[in-house]
This record gives C-alpha cells, sequence and structure tokens, in this order.
C-alpha cells in the first residue's frame, strides 16, 4: 500500500485504527471530501458529459463485482477511495482490455479483506492528484472567506441597530401627555397658522357642532415649516386649548431594521389613541416614513412602505367622528407621497414659517416671562438685530442670557448678557484669545480689511463689531447689523456683499505679500462664489441675462426626480464660469483698491484691534474717519 496524500491517509486510519481521536480526524475529513466532492462535480460535470455513453459498457454493478470476487475471477482491484470507485482487472482478459469501473457505497470496511480473501490484488489509490488538492484547498478557502463575511455582516448589523435582535418585542415608543397644559397664548408669532388650528380645537371640543349640521371633521393636517419654528409647540397648544390626550412619535421612530416592527407600532399607536378619544395624534418629521414609495437611490423600503401602508389604512379606518385628529409636521413637503395628501388624510396644510420681525418680538415677550429681565433691556432691539432666527432660537438666546447673568452673579439679564447670548448662538462658542503673533497680526488684518472695505462700499450693511476673539473655529469675526428684513437684495448689495467678503484676502494679500496668502480666507470664498454663482444662474443678473439656468439644488438622495441636473449645455456652462470669474475678480480689484487707499487708517486700526480685541461698529466707524482725514501726508511715506 502506498500513501500519497495525507487524505489517503485517514482513508487508512478507517480501515486499520479505532483510536477516538483518528475517528474523528477521518470523520471531518469525509466530511471535507464531500464538500470538495460538491465542488468538483460542479467543476467536471461539463466535461464529462459527453463520455458518459461511452462509459457504459466498460462499467460493473457493485452485485456483479462481489459475485466475481466470489468466484475468484479478479485478478486486480484498484481502490480509489476519493472518487468511491474501483478499478477492477478480471483474470483471463486481455491485458489490453479496459478495466471495468465499479461505483462503490460510502461504507464498506469490508471490502478490502473480502478482495484480500479472494486472492486478488489490492491496490489503494487516490484521484487526488496535485492540482485536485489545490482545488480543494482553494475552494475551503473562499468557503471560510465566505462564512467570515457572513459572520462580520450580521455582527455589524446588529450592532448598528443594536437592537436588531428584539425583533418582535415592538416596544411601543410614542409619548403620551394627559395634559399638555400649553395654550395658544404660549405660541407667539405665527398668527395666521394659529387661527387656522383654532378650528380644529373646537372639532376636538365641541365636534356636535359639525357632525350636527353634516360637516365632515378633518381627520389630518400637515404643518409644514423649517425646524425650532414651533410646529411641535403649535400641536401641543391645540391639545392643551382642547382639554385632550396628545400623542406623540417621531417618524423616525417607525422605521426600524426589520419590516413589520414600524407598522406594528404603528397599529399600536392608534389602538392607544382610540381608547383614549377624544385625543390629538402628532407625528413629526413624518417624511421619515411619508416618503414617496419606490423613489430614491437603490429603490423602495420595504419597512417604510408598509409602516405608510398601515397608516394609510389606519388613517381610512376612523369613523367620521371618532374623536382622532392626526397631525404630523415636516419640512420637506415635496417629497411625501401623494396618497398620503388625498381627501381624508392630510389634505390640510398649514404652513409655519420664519417669525418676522413682529413675530420675533411676540417670542421674546413669551419667553422673558419668567425671566428677570432688566428694564433697561429693549426687546425691539433683539428682535431687529435677529432676522432668520427662529422660535426655538429666540428662546434659545433668552436661556444663552440667562445663564450668563447667573454665571456673572447679577440680579437681572442685561443688554450685555443679551449681546452676548446673540454672538454666542450665531458664531458659536468664545475662544481664548491668541498670543501676540504673527497669526495674531495676521487676522486683525484679515478682519480690518472685510470692515474697512464694508465701511467705505455703498449699499453695504454696517459694521457692528471686529473682533479677534475666536468664535466657533473662526479666528476673527467682523459683525454686520443685517437690514430690516431679509427681503429683496438688490444687485449692488450683493456686489458689495461680495467685496467685503473679498476684504480679509484683499489685506492678506497687500500687507503680507502675495505668497504669504493664508487659507483663512477659504469660507469667505466658498460663500462669495456660491453669492456670484447665484447671480448668473438664479438671479439673472449677469451678462447673460435674465435666464434661471440652474433648477432648485435637491441633494441626490432625497427621492423624487432627482436626476434632472444641469439643464444647459457645456458651451453655456463654460460662459457661466467666465461670468462668475468676471464678478469675483472685478469686486477683488475693488476690495484691493480700497485696501491701499486706506493702508494708513488700516495700519492704524489694526494695531488697535491687537491691543483691545474688539471695536464695536461705532468706534469703528469714528477711527476710520480720523485715520482717513489725517492720511494724506502719511500714504506717501508709506506706498
Ligand atoms: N412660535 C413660537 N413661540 C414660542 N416659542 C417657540 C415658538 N417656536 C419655537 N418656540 C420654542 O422653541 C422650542 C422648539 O420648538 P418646536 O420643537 O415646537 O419646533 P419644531 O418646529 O417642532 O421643530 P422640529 O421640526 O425640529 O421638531 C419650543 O419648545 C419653544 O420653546
Ligand atoms: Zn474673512
Amino acid at each position: 500500500m502506498k500513501q500519497k496524500s495525507s487524505v489517503n491517509h485517514s482513508y487508512l486510519s478507517r480501515f486499520n485504527a479505532n483510536s477516538r481521536q483518528k475517528a474523528k480526524k477521518s470523520q471531518k475529513m469525509s466530511h471535507l471530501r464531500k464538500l470538495a466532492a460538491g465542488w468538483m462535480i460542479l467543476q467536471t460535470f461539463l466535461v464529462a458529459t459527453p463520455t458518459l455513453a461511452q462509459k457504459a459498457d466498460n462499467q460493473m454493478s457493485y452485485g456483479q463485482f462481489l459475485q466475481k470476487l466470489e468466484q475468484g475471477d479478479v485478478k486486480e482491484v484498484e481502490l480509489d477511495e476519493t472518487a468511491q470507485r474501483a478499478r477492477v482487472t478480471l483474470k483471463g482478459e486481455d491485458e489490453k482490455a479496459p478495466q471495468k469501473e465499479v461505483v462503490l457505497f460510502e461504507n464498506n470496511p469490508r471490502l478490502s479483506s473480502r478482495i484480500t480473501k479472494s486472492g486478488a490484488n489490492l491496490e489503494v489509490r487516490s484521484s487526488l492528484d496535485r492540482s485536485a488538492t489545490a482545488s480543494i484547498l482553494l475552494n475551503l478557502i473562499i468557503i471560510f472567506m465566505l462564512l467570515g463575511a457572513l459572520i462580520m455582516i450580521i455582527r455589524r448589523s446588529a450592532g448598528a441597530s443594536g437592537q436588531a435582535f428584539s425583533f418582535g418585542k415592538s416596544k411601543a415608543r410614542f409619548q403620551m401627555e394627559a395634559k399638555t397644559g400649553i395654550k395658544f397664548d404660549d405660541v407667539a408669532g405665527i398668527e395666521e397658522a394659529k387661527e387656522e388650528l383654532q378650528e380644529v380645537v373646537t372639532f376636538l371640543k365641541e365636534p356636535e357642532k359639525f357632525t350636527a349640521i353634516g360637516a365632515k371633521i378633518p381627520r389630518g393636517m400637515l404643518l409644514v415649516g423649517p425646524p425650532g419654528t414651533g410646529k411641535t409647540l403649535l400641536a401641543k397648544a391645540i391639545a392643551g386649548e382642547a382639554g385632550v390626550p396628545f400623542f406623540s412619535i417621531s417618524g423616525s421612530e417607525f422605521v426600524e431594521m426589520f419590516v413589520g416592527v414600524g407598522a406594528s407600532r404603528v397599529r399600536d399607536l392608534f389602538k392607544k389613541a382610540k381608547e383614549n378619544a377624544p385625543c390629538l395624534i402628532f407625528i413629526d418629521e413624518i417624511d421619515a416614513v411619508g416618503r414617496q414609495r419606490g423613489a430614491g437611490i437603490g429603490g423602495g423600503n420595504d419597512e417604510r412602505e408598509q409602516t405608510l401602508n398601515q397608516l394609510l389604512t389606519e388613517m381610512d379606518g376612523f369613523e367620521g367622528n371618532s374623536g382622532i385628529i392626526v397631525i404630523a409636521a415636516t419640512n420637506r413637503p415635496d417629497v411625501l407621497d401623494q396618497a398620503l395628501l388625498r381627501p381624508g388624510r392630510f389634505d390640510r396644510q398649514v404652513i409655519v414659517d420664519y417669525p418676522d420681525y413682529q413675530g420675533r418680538l411676540g417670542i421674546l415677550e413669551v419667553h422673558s416671562r419668567n425671566k428677570k429681565i432688566a428694564s433697561e433691556v429693549s426687546l425691539e432691539a433683539v428682535a431687529r438685530r435677529t432676522p432668520g432666527f427662529t422660535g426655538a432660537d429666540l428662546a434659545n438666546l433668552l436661556n444663552e442670557a440667562a445663564i450668563f447673568t447667573a454665571r456673572r452673579r447679577k440680579e437681572a439679564v442685561t443688554q450685555k448678557e443679551i449681546n452676548d447670548a446673540i454672538d454666542r448662538v450665531v458664531a458659536g462658542m468664545e475662544g481664548t484669545p491668541l498670543v501676540d503673533s504673527k497669526s495674531k497680526r495676521l487676522i486683525a488684518y484679515h478682519e480690518i480689511g472685510h470692515a474697512i472695505v464694508a465701511t467705505v462700499t455703498p449699499n453695504h450693511d454696517p459694521v457692528e463689531k471686529v473682533t479677534i476673539i475666536p468664535r466657533g473655529g473662526a479666528g476673527g469675526l467682523t459683525w454686520f447689523t443685517p437690514g430690516e428684513e431679509l427681503g429683496l437684495e438688490t444687485k449692488s448689495k450683493i456686489l458689495a456683499q461680495i467685496t467685503s467678503t473679498l476684504g480679509g484676502r484683499a489685506a492678506e494679500e497687500i500687507i503680507f505679500g502675495k505668497d504669504e496668502i493664508t487659507q483663512g480666507a477659504g469660507q469667505d470664498i466658498q460663500m462669495l462664489t456660491s453669492m456670484a454663482r447665484k447671480m448668473v444662474t438664479k438671479f439673472g443678473m449677469s451678462d447673460l441675462g435674465p435666464l434661471a439656468l440652474e433648477g432648485q439644488e435637491q441633494p441626490v438622495f432625497l427621492g423624487n426626480d432627482s436626476m434632472q441636473r444641469s439643464e444647459y449645455s457645456e458651451a453655456i456652462s463654460s460662459r457661466i464660469d467666465n461670468q462668475i470669474r468676471a464678478i469675483v475678480l472685478q469686486c477683488y480689484d475693488n476690495a484691493k483698491k480700497i485696501i491701499r487707499d486706506n493702508r494708513y487708517a488700516i495700519d492704524r486700526i489694526t494695531d488697535i484691534l491687537i491691543e483691545k480685541e474688539s471695536i464695536d461698529g461705532e468706534e469703528f466707524r469714528k477711527l476710520v474717519k480720523e485715520f482717513s482725514n489725517s492720511s494724506e501726508s502719511e500714504l506717501m511715506v508709506h506706498s
């Protein structure tokens, strides 16, 4: 007997030894062999098919084989354990005649002794030559890699969702408040929305009024508006005014990893709500579930669609006057599935927008009710300084001011705390000032550059403050007092803004030289480029004429038709770039000229800024006036 490979070794052990360890090993090996055999079938099947027919006549059945053995007709047997075949040479047969092939059954431990007893020669072979071994090894490696990848995927997804395996438990994730305690008085600045929703309060309080005359009570309302404008607050106020329980859940809570969980949450929520009717259900971020079905990259999302379908089913299932009203909030009404907006569902939309001046004043008044505010503080001035702030921003602003006040051990909030709070809300945390160094000088020149260009350029908002105290990641800041409202912007005003935004970089270049400009102006440059681009492509303010050359920018992942991007040709595209470049370069030239012309004043004011670290707008304008008048003779010396 010959041993040719380790596989063969295991074969022998099965015949000769009974030790457990060896048996185990052989079991494993036979298992592997089965796997390998599977692969080999795949690999050889195609090649072997055509020869099957030809093979038939030199085959011998197992029974025939045993019979021949018994009769002593067998001269030689070659056992091929891996292929489970035996090649048989019969006595008295021509040497050149092909051997008969016998297909063996797997467990035939007595076969070898039978063969030897019959007096035939026994030879054990393995059809596994080297290349076969290699292919088995390769296959094993592939199998292990696949298993490994599978395990990793399972682990990851389990970790990511944290509770991927709590499937089926479907914890109800909604909140219920028996009494919200919030009244319409607590909501300010969104008067129209309040008026529209006043009706809902009546629906909830006295449904008979409507049903008596056959009016159908709306089931759903959609509050549309940017984050922080008070949508949740408004919904709570409705429940508070009507004195009904308030159920709330966020759309993102519905969408879980496993299909079916979201839908079961919807069912739970509506079941509980029905038990507590009349009541109000508030669904925040409805776009998380209510997005158009089958839209977005990668097609639909089964879980989301099931949840949405369940929601629609529940809403359709209401009786006319079940006393449940569903209010949903979103800031993306455009991505919602049309089915959600159909009559009987969220068919009414109420816009909740940024508050205007009056609105901001109202909100500030609401939130200063429970705070000690010094009488010198003018809420009107604060409201004027905060266009673009939402209700949440204003609430946060007053809270920050109160925190500053407590920290400074003052009795009441003064204007100073409010100003500091505005700075903080707008630009982030204040950092520690730099020690005197080249970078501090550079930052000071950069900021003064912005401030002076803004001050000299007509049509620009006035400077409110220049500072080199770092804040929210910026090394220094120049603040402007915004105009009355965010409203119409003229071309000259936008150009003035671009020019002043370039003032920082212009100062760096003129004062420190072309090679010393820094990346600190990066943000400025991004901002002004986008302003210039809008002038050309959106506002029709370039030589290309009054054409909209770009649609609404939409992130691609939002679903809907996201592929309608470039609507213009290569040629137009390069003309747009040229226009943008022309605008920016013209503004940059102007900014550099202003810096050169005011070099003396800039040097003086920068020295003062480095020393004081902050200069407010009034003082800045005074300094500019003072130094520009006395600069004529000095200019000659400096340039
Ligand atoms: N119009 C407002 N009047 C008074 N307070 C407001 C107003 N708007 C917002 N607030 C304050 O801001 C907080 C947050 O607002 P709310 O959560 O209602 O905003 P939202 O529009 O629901 O935001 P989101 O879309 O992020 O959920 C409120 O709790 C309230 O203190
Ligand atoms: Zn800057």
